[in-house]
This record gives structure tokens, sequence and C-alpha cells, in this order.
């Protein structure tokens, strides 16, 4: 079975719609979010053109701010101290990778932990280890467990989750999510022995690697829920480019019991998410009123 991201985030950005409307009636204030992006990636301008529309269809403010590949870490920290102290910005998004010559936890680390729509400051990734309340949870994970419970409902307890990858951004999340779902859950990564072998027990299998197509049909158990993350341009023979994921979409679907597509799955879910995490921190603002 297929599980449509696409028809899942529409839904949810049509929810936090009726939210963010409430919200503005109740306080007068139209929650916002602010996206930084260095430099000329052609791929991370369409993923920040995606969220500047989506975030205002549900009547959200959207600032994008666009710096050249030059710009200095001392820049870019004084421009996150100004927005930091801005109370009519309530999210803010660095998009990642940064330039070589700028310290990536630096930046993150700079960020108002409130304000961090991305969940990747320490502050918020450590009330997410320690399971405390309050925690701005980063997008890619949240939207990777909604979509295994569209397919498996509500109680995941007792699941074995096998994560095929441990950054910061999605593996190690993740697994901390699903962990919090009492799944039983194995990390894997490059220096993993038996890959195939561990990602055949898994009753959930998240690929979060970067490679095109790595997890065959004879990873997979069979009735297994899996969610690709993994979004990778390839070269078609015919000569046109196309995304697909980490998954081979078309080995697995035959043996697995539901998986998400790529185009289509998890990263439509990643900017709903987005969206519902900077609703989440224009409600830390009043906190701080
Ligand atoms: N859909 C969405 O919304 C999003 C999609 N993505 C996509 O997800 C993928 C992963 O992203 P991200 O986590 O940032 O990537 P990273 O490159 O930061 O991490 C990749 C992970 O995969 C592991 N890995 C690499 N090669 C292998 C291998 N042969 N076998 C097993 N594990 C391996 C690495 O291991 P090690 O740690 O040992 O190096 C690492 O932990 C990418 O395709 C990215 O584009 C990312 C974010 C959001
Ligand atoms: N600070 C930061 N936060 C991020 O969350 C972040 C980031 N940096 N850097 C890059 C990665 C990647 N990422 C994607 C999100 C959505 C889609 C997405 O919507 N993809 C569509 C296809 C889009 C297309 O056609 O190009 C889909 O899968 O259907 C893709 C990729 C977020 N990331
Ligand atoms: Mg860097």
């Amino acid at each position: 079975m297929n599980i449509d991201g696409k028809l899942t985030a529409q839904t949810l950005r049509d929810k936090l719609a009726i939210e963010v409307a409430e919200f503005k009636s109740r306080y007068k204030i139209q929650p916002s979010l602010t996206v930084i992006i260095v430099g000329d990636d052609p791929a991370s301008h369409i993923y920040v053109k995606n969220k500047v529309k989506q975030t205002q269809e549900i009547g959200m403010i959207s600032n994008e701010i666009k710096l050249p590949i030059e710009t200095t870490e001392n820049h870019l920290l004084s421009l996150l101290e100004q927005l930091n102290n801005d109370d009519s910005v309530h999210g803010i998004l660095v998009q990642l990778p940064l330039p070589k010559h700028i310290d990536e936890s630096a930046i993150i680390s700079a960020i108002n932990p409130d304000k961090d729509v991305d969940g990747f400051h320490a502050m918020n990734s450590g009330r997410l280890f320690n399971g405390e309340p309050g925690a701005l949870v980063p997008c890619t994970p949240q939207g990777c467990v909604l979509l295994a419970k569209q397919h498996l409902g509500k109680d995941l307890s007792g699941l074995h989750a096998v994560v095929i990858g441990r950054s910061n951004i999605v593996g190690k999340p993740v697994a901390m999510l699903l962990l919090q779902e009492n799944c039983t859950v194995t990390i894997t990564h490059s220096k993993t022995k038996n890959l195939p072998e561990l990602c055949k027990q898994a009753d959930i299998l998240v690929a979060a690697v970067g490679i095109a197509k790595l997890v065959k049909a004879d990873w997979v158990k069979e009735g297994a829920t899996v969610i690709d993350v993994g979004i990778n341009r390839i070269t078609t023979n015919e000569g046109a480019t196309k995304l697909v994921g980490d998954v081979d979409y078309v080995e697995a679907f035959e043996k697995c019991g539901a998986i998400t597509p790529v185009p289509g799955g998890v990263g439509p879910m990643t900017i709903a998410c987005l969206l519902k995490n900077t609703l989440a921190a224009a409600k830390n603002s009043l906190q701080s009123r």
C-alpha cells in the first residue's frame, strides 16, 4: 500500500489553517516564520519557495532572507540576534547546509530555542531526549512518525523500528521519537555490519541516508511499514532528472505492508510540521510577553 504524504500534509495544513485563524482572532497576533537562506543552491530555493507559499496559504506571515554565499558567520550571528529580539518574529529557520566557512553548530546555538522551529537547538533536542515537555521537535522526524501511525494506528508499542542514518536532523531525532512511542529501536549507519539483515527484522523501517535506491526488496520484512526520507536527484536514461528515495520503491512495494513514495511522502509532511512548529512558536511568544 502507498502512504500518501501529500494528502496527509494537506489535511494537516487544513487543520492548522483553522487553528491559525483562531489564534489570530483571540490574540490579535499573526504567526510569522522567517527563513534564512545563504547562497545559491537551486534545490534549496525550490524548497524555500514551497515553504513560503504554504506558510502564507494557512494565514501566517512568511519572511524570506536571501544572503550571498560570502556572508560571514558574524553577520549571520548578528542577524539572528536581531530576529531573536524582534517580537514580530515567532519562528526562525536557517536553511542547511551552510557554506563551509560558517560553523553550523554555532549558528544553531544562536537561535532562541523558543523560535527554533527546526528543533535543532540543544535545548530542544535535550528536551526531546529527556522526554520533557515543551520541545520543538524536528519536522522530518515528526512527519515520519505521523505517516507510520497513519498506516499502523496510534499504538506503535513493541514494534521493532530500524533507522538507517544517524544525522542530528533526521536519524537521531526520529529514533528518539520512535523510542518515545515505545518502539524497540535500532539505529544503523555507514559502519553498521549486516545492514540488510538488520533491516529485514524491522516492523518499521526508516531510511534516511541519501543514497538512491539503497534499500532493496530483500532488506524488507514481509508486511513492514517503510518510511523513505531520502531525496535523491538522479538522471534517467532519457537524460531527464527525477527525484527518488533511499528505497527502491517498485521492488519494496511488493514486499512491504505500506511505503511512503518520493516525491509525495515525507517531504510534504516536513513542511506541514514546520508550519505546526511555527504556530507552537507563536504560542511560546505569549509566555514571554
Ligand atoms: N524529506 C525530507 O523532508 C528530508 C529529506 N532529507 C533527505 O534524507 C537523506 C538523509 O539526510 P541527512 O540525515 O541530512 O543526511 P546525512 O548525510 O547527514 O546523514 C546520512 C546518514 O546515513 C548514513 N549512511 C551513509 N551511507 C550509508 C550506508 N551505505 N549504509 C548505511 N548508512 C549510511 C551516514 O552514516 P555515518 O553517520 O556513519 O556517516 C549518516 O548517518 C538525504 O537524502 C536528504 O536529502 C533530509 C532532510 C529532510
Ligand atoms: N534548516 C533546515 N531544515 C530542514 O528541514 C531542511 C534543511 N534545512 N535543508 C534541506 C532539508 C531537505 N528538506 C526537505 C523538505 C521538504 C521537501 C519536499 O517537500 N519534497 C517534495 C518534492 C519537492 C521537489 O519536487 O523538489 C516531496 O518529497 O514530495 C524536500 C526536502 C528539508 N530540509
Ligand atoms: Mg558548513
